[in-house]
C-alpha cells in the first residue's frame, strides 16, 4: 500500500496516546475462568434489532476502502456476509452504499449528521432503500481530529478518481463531509422523526451521556473514541466500558470498539457488558492483504479465538459471561 494511505489507516490523533492505550488498556486486565461448567456446546450467535449473526464481533465503519483493496468497500461486505455479520458502511466510503448492498449484508448505515438537513435526510432515505438495517450516529466528531501523520504528508483528500460516493447530491457534485460542532441532542430527534430505523449512538464515553442516550430513546450505544483519532487522551474504551454499561443498566444494547485484536478481547468487553464489539483497523489490514477472503477469513478467526477463550473460561454463550470473569492485574 501507498505508505501515505497506510499512516492514514493506521494513525491516531495527537501523540497516538489513545490509539495506544486502546490495546494497552487490555494488558492490565486478566481473565478469571470458570472450571467445570459443561460448556461442550458453545453458540456464539448474537441478535440485533431483530438480525441474527453468527458472531458479536462486527465491522466498525471506516473510511475508503478502495485505498486499501481495489474491491473497495464491496469487498468488505462481502467478506462480512461470508463471516455472518453485519458490516457498518461508512458515510466516507468510496463506493455507492447500492453497490456495497449488492456485494453483502447485512448492512448498517454511518452518519455524520450535515448541517444540511435536507441532504441529511436524503442520505438517510438512500442508505434506508438500500436496506441498510440502522443508523450509526457518529458523535465524537464536532470537528475533525488532528492526524499528525496525515498532517506531516499533507494527505487530505482522496486522489482523483476516488470520491465520498455517498456524498453526491442531485447535481451529480461531490459535497465535503461536514463536521458539525453545533450538533446537539435535538438532532437525534430529528433523525428519529424522519426515520424508523434503529438508531445507534457511536462514540460514547461517559456515562451520563449513555444516560442521555436512553432517555432520548436511542437504541443502542457504542462506546468509541474513534480508534484514537479524534480527541487524544481520551480513556480506553475498555476502561470506560462498565461505568457505561452499569449506566445503561440493560435497557439498550452497549457495543464497544477500539483495539479489539484477540478474541481474548472479545470475552473481556463482553464480561464486562457488551453486546457485541465493533473492529476497525484489522478489517483494513484484512482487505488491503486479501480482499473479501481476507476480510472473511479475519473476521472467523476472530470468532473462533473467541469460542476458544469461552471455552477456556466455561462460558457456552454470550451471555454466560459477566464482569466477575475480568479482574485488574497486578
Ligand atoms: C482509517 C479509519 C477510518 C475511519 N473512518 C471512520 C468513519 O468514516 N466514520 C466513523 O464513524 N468512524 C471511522 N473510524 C473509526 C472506526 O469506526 C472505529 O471507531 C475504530 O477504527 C475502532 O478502533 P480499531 O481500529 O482499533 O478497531 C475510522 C477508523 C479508521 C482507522
Ligand atoms: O478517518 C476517520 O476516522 C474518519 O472518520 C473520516 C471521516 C470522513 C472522511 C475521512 C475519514
Amino acid at each position: 500500500m501507498n505508505p501515505v494511505h497506510a499512516d492514514f489507516f493506521a494513525g491516531g490523533a495527537g501523540e497516538e496516546r489513545t490509539l495506544r492505550d486502546n490495546l494497552a488498556a487490555y494488558d492490565r486486565l486478566r481473565i478469571v475462568p470458570r472450571v467445570l461448567r459443561a460448556t461442550g456446546d458453545r453458540d456464539l450467535r448474537t441478535t440485533l434489532f431483530g438480525t441474527e449473526l453468527a458472531t458479536p464481533v462486527l465491522v466498525a465503519p471506516t473510511a475508503f476502502h478502495l485505498l486499501a483493496h481495489p474491491g473497495g468497500e464491496a469487498a468488505t461486505a462481502e467478506g462480512a456476509a461470508a463471516a455472518g455479520t453485519v458490516m457498518v458502511v461508512s458515510m466516507a466510503a468510496t463506493q455507492p452504499v447500492e453497490r456495497i448492498a449488492e456485494a453483502g449484508g447485512p448492512l448498517w448505515f454511518q452518519l455524520y449528521p450535515q448541517p444540511d438537513l435536507e441532504f441529511t435526510e436524503r442520505l438517510v432515505k438512500r442508505a434506508e432503500s438500500a436496506g441498510c438495517r440502522a443508523l450509526v450516529v457518529t458523535v465524537d466528531s464536532p470537528v475533525f481530529g488532528r492526524r499528525e501523520r496525515d498532517l506531516r504528508h499533507g494527505f487530505t483528500d482522496l486522489p482523483d478518481g476516488l470520491a465520498c460516493e455517498n456524498m453526491r447530491d442531485d447535481t451529480g457534485r461531490v459535497r465535503d463531509i461536514e463536521m458539525d460542532p453545533a450538533l446537539g441532542w435535538d438532532r437525534i430527534g430529528w433523525l428519529r422523526a424522519i426515520t424508523g430505523l434503529p438508531i445507534v449512538i457511536k462514540g460514547i464515553l461517559h456515562p451520563a451521556d449513555a444516560r442521555l442516550a436512553v432517555e432520548h430513546g436511542v437504541d443502542a450505544v457504542i462506546v468509541s473514541n474513534h480508534g484514537g483519532r479524534q480527541l487524544d487522551g481520551a480513556v480506553a474504551t475498555i476502561d470506560a466500558l462498565p461505568a457505561v454499561a452499569e449506566a445503561v443498566g440493560g435497557r439498550i444494547p452497549v457495543l464497544l470498539d477500539g483495539g479489539v485484536r484477540r478474541g481474548t478481547d472479545v470475552l473481556i468487553a463482553l464480561a464486562r457488558g457488551a453486546t457485541a464489539v465493533l473492529v476497525g483497523r484489522p478489517v483494513l489490514d484484512a482487505l488491503a492483504a486479501g480482499g473479501a477472503d481476507g476480510v472473511r477469513d479475519q473476521l472467523r478467526t476472530l470468532t473462533v479465538d473467541l469460542d476458544h477463550a469461552m471455552a477456556l473460561a466455561g462460558a457456552q454463550r454470550p451471555a454466560d459471561l459477566s464482569p466477575d470473569l475480568v479482574t485488574v492485574a497486578g
